[in-house]
Parts: structure tokens; sequence; C-alpha cells
């Protein structure tokens, strides 16, 4: 039986993410390979003509699922009736800007998106903010959407997590789906924590099977500063891997964890772990009908309480700068 069609909204369409995201949700491997996908593009009036050629190219493929492509400046326009909205447009740190200049810039854009998703998204809306700084821009959006359920938003660290269980992989000579919980806690920043002591590997406790000099000294900055060393190498910040998290982090959503496993997200703290309510934090999660829970009853030691306390604690802040903005 054919599916009904879910429509997408991107937003930084034009942007590099989008290049490397639009393609592959097009193709079905954003929801699954048998529901058919309507695309809404969302940039600024500037880009609006460089997204109009990736629509092209979109055409230019004969995607078998993809049923239409809209293309707008309008944030009203780019959210009705939206089922999955992606925000990966944001605004970047530019030569003599200060944290809280970037967080009002943000803000800018992630207030009248969270309005427009709050006037016209579909009942079912799922919000994947990749914008940086994530964590609180998914903060501002669901702030100002008080008619859509809070955990409808999520922030990215799905790309944390990836890049995590590759270089646990790589360490142990095994494969990636060797590895089982693993998790990161916090913000996406160098400040998030990647947990090897809940992950399994073979059935046995990762960390126990690395040494913690590697663990401390070497797996958790490597993980935690992998995106600056993206932008050392390549001039630019990270792209299709971004893409392909994004993709990871909607299709698990939607489609569910394997049983005896979890996975990392950015979701609203219902107050576990000790994580202030209502911050948007990465936790372990689990999804089932289509919803994340946050994994329960986890012991923290105090090395792991330590690292999460100071990724959560920036959040923390990050949250009173914005309140200050009237941003939240
Ligand atoms: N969470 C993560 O793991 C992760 C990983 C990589 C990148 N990022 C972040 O994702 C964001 C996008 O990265 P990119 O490389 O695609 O950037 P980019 O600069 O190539 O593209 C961003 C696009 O957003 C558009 N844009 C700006 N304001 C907009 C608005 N109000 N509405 C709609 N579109 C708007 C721009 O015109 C541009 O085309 C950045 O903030 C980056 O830091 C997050
Ligand atoms: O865009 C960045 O600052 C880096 C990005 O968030 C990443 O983790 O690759």
């Amino acid at each position: 039986m054919t599916k009904a069609p879910v429509t997408v909204t991107v937003t930084g369409a034009a942007g590099q993410i989008g290049y490397a995201l639009l393609f592959r949700i097009a193709s079905g491997q954003l929801i699954g390979p048998d529901t058919p996908i309507k695309l809404r593009l969302l940039e600024i009036p500037q880009a609006v003509k460089a997204a109009e050629g990736t629509a092209m190219e979109l055409d230019d493929c004969a995607f078998p699922l993809l049923q239409g492509i809209d293309i707008t400046d309008d944030p009203r326009t780019a959210f009705d009736g939206t089922n999955v909205a992606l925000l990966v447009g944001a605004r970047p740190r530019t030569k003599g800007m200060e944290r809280g200049d970037l967080l009002e810039a943000n803000g800018g854009i992630f207030k009248p998106q969270g309005e427009a998703i709050n006037a016209g998204a579909a009942d079912d809306v799922r919000v994947l903010v990749v914008g940086n700084p994530a964590n609180t821009n998914a903060l501002i959006a669901q702030a100002h959407a008080p008619d859509v359920p809070a955990e409808r938003f999520t922030a990215m660290t799905r790309l944390d997590h990836n890049r995590a269980l590759t270089q646990l992989a790589q360490k142990l000579g095994v494969a990636v789906t060797d590895i089982k919980k693993l998790a990161i806690w916090g913000n996406h920043s160098a400040t998030q924590y990647p947990d090897l002591f809940h992950a399994e590997v073979g059935g046995k406790i990762a960390a126990e099977q690395v040494e913690k000099a590697w663990l401390r000294d070497e797996f958790i900055p490597t993980v935690a500063k992998r995106g600056a060393a993206i932008i050392e190498a390549r001039g630019a910040s990270s792209a299709a891997s971004a893409a392909n998290a994004a993709i990871d982090h909607v299709h698990t959503w939607v489609n569910g964890t394997a049983e005896g496993d979890w996975t990392s997200a950015g979701v609203v703290s219902d107050g576990s772990y000790g994580v202030p309510e209502g911050l948007i934090s990465s936790f372990p999660v689990v999804a089932r009908d289509g919803r994340f829970e946050i994994v329960q009853g986890l012991d923290i030691d105090e090395f792991s309480r330590e690292r999460i306390d100071a990724s959560v604690n920036e959040l923390v802040e990050e949250r009173e700068a914005v309140r200050k903005l009237g941003l939240v």
C-alpha cells in the first residue's frame, strides 16, 4: 500500500549541509523506502536562487518518491503543514563576534521559525535543530511553539555519537556495529561528554577494554573537538557527515532503536540525571513508538558526573544568556 507523503522542511537549503542532505531525503533515506516526500526549502532571499538550482538538480534525479519541491523565504509558508522540520540554516560566528552576539543573531532566526512551526506545522511535527549552537537554538524555537509538545524539539548530537563509534571501533579493531549503548551527554560543543562506561563491546563494558589515559586524554577530546579538526582540515565545517547524522537522527526517531541498544539525541530534559528540567541536553535515548525516551537508571560515577555537569553547566549559561535577551 502506498503511504501518505511526508512533508519535510529544510532550512538553509542552499548551504553545504543542505546540498548533502536534500538528495538523501528525496531518495527515501530519511523516513523509509516506501514513503513519498514533499520538500520545502527555506532560505534567505539572497540564497533563494541557489536553492532553486539545487531543486533543478533534485528534479534531474527523477527520484520516484519525490512528489514536489517548494522554495520560499517565508517561514510561515515553509512550515505550513510540515511533518519533519530540519533547522539547518543558522548564523555562523564571524570575526569579532562574541558568544552573546551569536546567540542574539540566532535568536532572530529560531524565534520566528518556532513561531511559524507553532502556527502551521502538522500535529505530528518533529523538529531537529542542526544549526549551531544547536541545543540553545532548539530551546529558543521550542520556547516560541507553546502549542507543540516540547518533546518534538530536538538538537543534533548524532554526529558526535557516530564520531565516537568510529574512534572506539578503530581503537579496539572491531566493527562499529559491534558497539552498543554508547552515549553523548550534554551540549553539542567541546564540553560534550562521550560516555564509554555504559557502552558495550562483545557484551563487556567498553571503558574496561581501553586504557584510562586513552579514554581521558585521546578519546574524549578527539570526539569533542572533531568539529574544529574538520574545519581546520577542510577549511569548512563538516557537511556530508552532518547531513548523514541528521538522516540517522530522524530515521531512528521514526523507526525506533534496535532492541538492546540506544543512541544519543539532544532532547528536553525531564530532570533525569540532575540535568535541569527544560534544558535541551544530549542523553542516551531509545526511540519507541515514534518517541525518544531518556534511558533511565544508569549509574554515573564521579568521572562521568564531573564531565556531564561541566557540559550541562554550559547549557545553563547559554539559557541564562538567551533569557537575558528575552529569547526564552
Ligand atoms: N549539530 C551538528 O552536529 C552540526 C554539524 C555541522 C554543522 N552544524 C551547523 O549547521 C549549520 C549549517 O552549516 P552549513 O555548513 O550548511 O552552513 P552554510 O553556511 O553552508 O549554510 C547555511 C545556510 O543557511 C542559510 N540561512 C541563514 N539564515 C537563514 C534563515 N533565517 N532561514 C533560512 N536559511 C538561512 C544561509 O543562507 C546558508 O545558505 C551551521 O550552524 C553549522 O555550525 C551543526
Ligand atoms: O560548525 C561547527 O562549528 C562544527 C560542527 O558543529 C561539527 O561538529 O562538525
